[in-house]
């Protein structure tokens, strides 16, 4: 069995000391030596990292089903009750789950069903920032995302808002916090197998307490729902508008369903959804509104495009998306500079050839999409933010004009490809052309230095740090701060964010 090549490995950490913080970063200087398929022991895990697209079709497209399973550790076992289905392993219980997110949970009916409410979230959302002009005072814009696409999956999930004042809300979203912080987290016990039951870090303290939270919030929440059905049985009152709940506990009281949902797995496909969805959408406006700060002629552009499209008059709306074209463009150049989700990440099944070499079963597999789309070899001037080459009528790069986000072009893979990739494609690709047009439309940024950060001054304006933060997902290392400056006349924003 040859394994892809390898820098030398010291005994028991295997390649643990050559990993920073920013892992991706890591893998892909440890490429640039030793190729583009390279092999990595970290502890006891064997670990195989991809850095380009041929690589990344051959792993991802011809060996489909062999990298088809998902890494575990400690902190997501017991967190997702063992049921999760982001985490699960191919086979009839994923199958199950992805039938019913594709055609009923994130499907085109409940997306529909639930445009209203992703209006008024982001209305809500814009007259947070209103009210802060009027008074010219600073938001911390990197909160308030979080606060909108958490309220926006609360909604459809459970038909509450996250961010309504009440305790349990609250609870919802610092569990979801911690949850994400501790699955990016680094915890020996996964790797080195005989700590495995040594918890140098209090990581399993943490994870029970997560637990717990979680645990009791939802029990209570299932409960009062289960209560409420009842009621409305007897009183035979037909609900139309089906949340998630609602759609799991009909298939959970289906004694024909394929398979029978238990009240762990309800819980666990909460927590799925929950994480999955918050960070990432929120991440990807914030590095767009920064990157666009950063570079005031293509904010100008943009602002072109929406005043064209949508005017003075009104705010934009999702039916505006398809007339967008820049504004998609400038959210596909942000996934390419900096993808949520920076490296797929597949387990294998069974063993493996790629390019002459074995790839064994149970390999952790990251395909390094933050550095593929860094990489020259695959895009003109790969530093420069020029959403631009996304655009259909740019002939100079007819190549990457013709690149769509779908998972059929594997330089870039924001959402993944094949049967894993993300569900919630859809529902992000409706709402962050709407919040980012919106955002910029409405609003002039003044930023503000977070408490402790310096900012540089470029060409007449702030230039804001593109540095990642550590973790599952790839945020920008500080929260961004701005003073909301209204664009539009008050006869349009006042109605609207009155509410
Ligand atoms: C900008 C927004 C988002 C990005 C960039 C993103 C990206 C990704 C990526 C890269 C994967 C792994 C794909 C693979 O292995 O091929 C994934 C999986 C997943 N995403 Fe998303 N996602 C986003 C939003 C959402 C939303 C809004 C939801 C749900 C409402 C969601 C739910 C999931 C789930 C459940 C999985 C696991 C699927 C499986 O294992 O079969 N994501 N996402």
């Amino acid at each position: 069995h040859q394994l892809p090549p390898s820098p030398m490995a010291l005994p028991i950490i295997g390649h643990l000391h050559l990993l920073g913080p920013l892992i991706h970063h890591s893998f892909r200087d440890i490429s640039s030596r030793y190729g583009p398929l390279i092999y990595l022991r970290l502890g006891s895990v064997s670990v195989v990292v991809a850095s380009t697209p041929e690589l990344a079709k051959e792993l991802l497209k011809t060996h489909e089903l062999t990298f088809s399973s998902r890494k575990h550790s400690i902190a997501i076992d017991r967190l997702t009750y063992n049921s999760s289905f982001a985490f699960a392993s191919y086979g009839p219980y994923w199958k199950f789950i992805k039938k019913i997110s594709t055609f009923e949970l994130l499907g085109n009916r409940m997306l529909n069903q639930f445009l209203p409410i992703r209006k008024q979230e982001l209305h809500h959302f814009l007259g947070v920032f209103y009210s802060k002009s009027k008074v010219g005072e600073s938001v911390n814009i990197t909160q308030e995302l979080i606060k909108l696409s958490n309220n926006i999956i609360s909604q459809m999930m459970l038909s509450m808002r996250s961010s309504d004042t009440n305790g349990e809300s609250e609870i919802a979203r610092t569990v979801v916090r911690e949850v994400t912080q501790i699955f990016g987290e680094f915890n020996v016990s996964d790797f080195i197998w005989f700590c495995k039951n040594i918890d140098f870090q209090g990581f399993r303290k943490r994870i029970e307490d997560i637990y717990n939270k979680y645990d009791g919030l939802l029990e209570k929440l299932i409960t009062s729902r289960e209560q409420l059905r009842k009621k409305n049985r007897s009183n035979e009152v037909v609900h139309e508008a089906k949340d998630f709940l609602d759609i799991m506990l009909d298939v959970m009281e289906d004694k024909n369903a394929e398979i029978r949902l238990t009240r762990n797995h309800i819980k666990a496909l909460f927590l799925d959804f929950f994480t999955a969805a918050t960070d990432t959408t929120a991440i990807t406006i914030e590095w767009a509104l920064a990157e666009l700060i950063n570079q005031p002629k293509v904010l100008e552009i943009a602002r072109e495009e929406i005043n064209k499209v949508v005017g003075n008059g009104r705010i934009a709306q999702e039916s505006d998306n398809p007339n967008l074209p820049y504004i998609q463009a400038i959210l596909k150049e942000t996934f390419r500079l900096h993808p949520p989700i920076p490296m797929v990440a597949r387990k294998s099944i069974q063993d493996c050839k790629i390019n002459g070499y074995t790839i064994p079963a149970n390999t952790l597999l990251f395909v390094n999409m933050w550095s593929i789309g860094r990489d020259p070899k695959y895009w003109k001037n790969p530093s420069l933010f020029q959403p631009e080459r996304f655009l259909k009528s740019n002939i100079e790069d007819d190549l990457s004009s013709s690149i769509d986000i779908r998972g059929q072009h594997f330089q870039f893979l924001p959402f993944g490809t094949g049967r894993r990739s993300c569900p919630g494609i859809s529902l992000a690709m409706q709402s962050l052309p709407t919040t980012l047009a919106a955002m910029i439309q409405c609003f002039d940024w003044k930023v503000v230095n977070p408490p402790g950060v310096e900012l540089n001054i470029g060409d007449h304006h702030h230039v804001l740090d593109m540095t990642e933060r550590p973790g599952l997902t790839a945020p920008r290392i500080h929260d961004l701060v701005c003073i909301p400056v209204p664009r539009l006349p008050s006869d349009v924003l006042d109605p609207v964010c009155a509410n």
